[in-house]
């Protein structure tokens, strides 16, 4: 069994209240504190994020009822090959040198239709979600959070930029189709008598931006300190966790940080979560800051495209098939 390890100290995980930026005052503060928590462990908590405890209630339980149907019942909404939307069995999601997550899910992204002229020109990841007949539920509780959330996404990455000296806009510029992902996770009691090599899910980093990531009063979801410590970022009422990506540590040279953590569920009873990954356009070209570049500091990363990044991540740990456009 995996041995427990201690809870993150407040300064290791702020609590960032964001009354600021959802009342629209100055956000400067924020960022700073913002600053501060990326530049150590890319992760933080926040409060006062502005989405509706009813609609965060709402897709847990969806989430919950959905998980509750027998498997046989959820496999005929696999998710397909192209978009990649539906349910995911256990075993697919796998990080590379590690065991397959014990974790299902189920996967929805930014509703495209196929007349869309970027699906029909077979954009990787763009398509429609899937909606199963059988879960009427599921679709309205799905969407209600994923807008709150791609909302709130899109006023952090305000804050991300203020805390970069760069315009409050600048990332939202490459938000016009963004490649946001949310899943549903329905993770298994892990016993004492489990493998030492089985994790909820193992350790890796984020692939893209940011991760707003709503977790239940289980907990399970540990982070990897400077010093190679796990610690345990505990379930706190009222708050989302947010997390930096691989991508946001190139475009900062490597100034911020996107922390390995894992999710080991180690309660006895079942857990569930709902990360929402927010990625920019595919075609967003991810390139050093001006802020974190100088004659001595030179950019360490060449450019990249963020969709042509995220497909290949998707590669080596979902599975996924499609060539990069
Ligand atoms: O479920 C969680 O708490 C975190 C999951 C996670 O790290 C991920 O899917 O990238
Ligand atoms: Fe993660």
């Amino acid at each position: 069994m995996h041995a427990t390890v201690r809870a993150a100290a407040a300064d290791e995980m702020p609590i960032l209240d964001l009354s600021a930026l959802t009342a629209g005052g100055d956000i400067a503060p924020l960022a700073a504190q913002l600053r501060h928590a990326c530049l150590t462990t890319g992760f933080f908590y926040v409060a006062n994020h502005g989405i509706p405890q009813d609609v965060i209630d709402g897709v847990f339980s969806a989430s919950r009822r959905y998980f509750d149907l027998p498997v046989e019942q959820r496999l005929p909404h696999r998710l397909d090959d192209k978009y990649m939307r539906g349910f995911m069995p256990q075993g697919i999601n796998q990080h590379p040198g590690f065991a397959a997550d014990l974790k299902e899910s189920y996967e929805i992204g930014v509703d495209l239709p196929v007349t869309d002229p970027d699906v029909a020109a077979g954009l990787p990841l763009h398509g429609p979600n899937r909606w199963p007949a059988d879960c009427p539920w599921l679709r309205p509780a799905a969407e209600a959070y994923f807008q709150q959330a791609e909302a709130l996404g899109r006023r952090l990455l305000k804050v991300c930029a203020v805390s970069l000296a760069m315009p409050e806009d600048y990332f939202l510029q490459f938000c016009t189709k963004p490649m946001v992902q949310m899943r549903l996770f329905h993770y298994p009691q892990q016993t004492p008598a489990s493998d030492e090599r089985a994790f909820g899910a193992a350790p890796h980093t984020d692939y893209g931006m940011i991760t707003l990531l709503l977790q239940d009063p289980i907990g399970g979801l540990e982070l990897r300190m400077r010093n190679g410590e796990w610690v345990s970022a505990p379930y706190v009422p009222g708050t989302l966790v947010i997390n930096l990506g691989d991508l946001f540590q190139r475009w900062t040279n490597d100034v911020y940080v996107s922390n390995p953590h894992r999710v080991i569920n180690r309660t006895g009873r079942e857990r569930y979560s709902i990360p929402m990954f927010f990625n920019l356009d595919y075609d967003s070209l991810v390139s050093c800051l001006p802020s974190c570049q100088s004659p001595d500091n030179p950019p360490k990363y060449a450019p990249i495209k963020s969709g042509d990044y995220l497909v290949s991540r998707f590669r080596d740990v979902q599975k996924y098939k499609v060539a990069a456009a």
